[in-house]
């Protein structure tokens, strides 16, 4: 069974919470894309949603494989959102954004009553951080913004390990939100909740990968099968 096998098995069990007539948040990355195709399989033999993506991506995505779309804007209260994560510790903490959609993705999360991630079982770890932490800020005053980031990191006694996502040709990666992304190597996050906080506060950054008391439901494909785990 390859990883790629797990998350679709994952992205398979989502579809038990799935109901008509819900309105769905819809992740990005390669997991949220089997979940996107799946459903999409569901509404051409006859199921009623309709789903809000999370990026450019799932946008395309959803059209392709048939799933109706609509905006925050036109419905800004969803049942159910479904997205995949880059670690999910302790908690159903999670760090997210390794696909750039983090912005988007928290939106829709904080806009839906329940929150499951899909995931295969390399990403749930004992803590959160051995993946680089995904940090949102606006091109205007980078340096001034990495270097406050950096500041904030210390005060934590985490490295300032702070790298400027680049995308194709070298350049700077750009998110759908017109922003770019600094990735924090910090190893281990002892208190993920003490970092969003002095992340948050700091003027430029538009927002980062520490999903904090979102997600309700953890669905963990491994060899042994599929999980599911609950955050009461
Ligand atoms: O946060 C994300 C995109 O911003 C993804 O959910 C995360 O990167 C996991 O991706 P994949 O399912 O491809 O492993």
């Amino acid at each position: 069974m390859t990883p790629d096998d797990l998350k679709r098995q994952a992205a398979a069990r989502a579809l038990d919470w799935v109901r008509p007539g819900m309105r769905l948040g819809l992740g990005t990355g390669s997991t949220a894309r089997h979940f996107v195709e799946l459903l999409g399989e569901r509404v051409r033999a006859g199921l009623d949603v309709i789903g809000v993506p999370t990026s450019e991506t799932t946008q395309a995505d959803a059209e392709r494989f048939g799933v109706p779309v609509t905006t925050l804007d036109d419905e800004p209260r969803l049942q159910v959102t479904v997205d995949g994560a880059d670690e999910i510790g302790p908690g159903l903490s999670l760090i997210k954004g390794g696909g750039g959609a983090l912005l988007r993705e928290k939106i829709v999360a904080a806009a839906s009553d329940h929150m499951i991630v899909i995931a295969d079982e390399s990403k749930l770890l004992p803590a959160l951080g051995a993946f680089p932490l995904p940090i949102e800020v606006v091109p205007f005053g980078l340096m001034a913004t990495r270097n406050a980031i950096a500041a904030a990191l210390e005060s934590l006694a985490l490295p300032p390990e702070l790298k400027l996502r680049t995308g194709s040709a070298g350049l700077a990666f750009v998110t759908d939100g017109g922003h770019f992304i600094l990735d924090a190597a910090l190893g281990r996050i002892p208190d993920p909740k003490s970092l969003a906080g002095k992340l948050a506060a700091i003027p430029g950054v538009v927002e980062h990968g520490l999903f904090l008391g979102l997600a309700r439901t953890a669905i963990v494909a491994g060899a042994a099968g599929v999980r599911v785990i609950e955050q009461s």
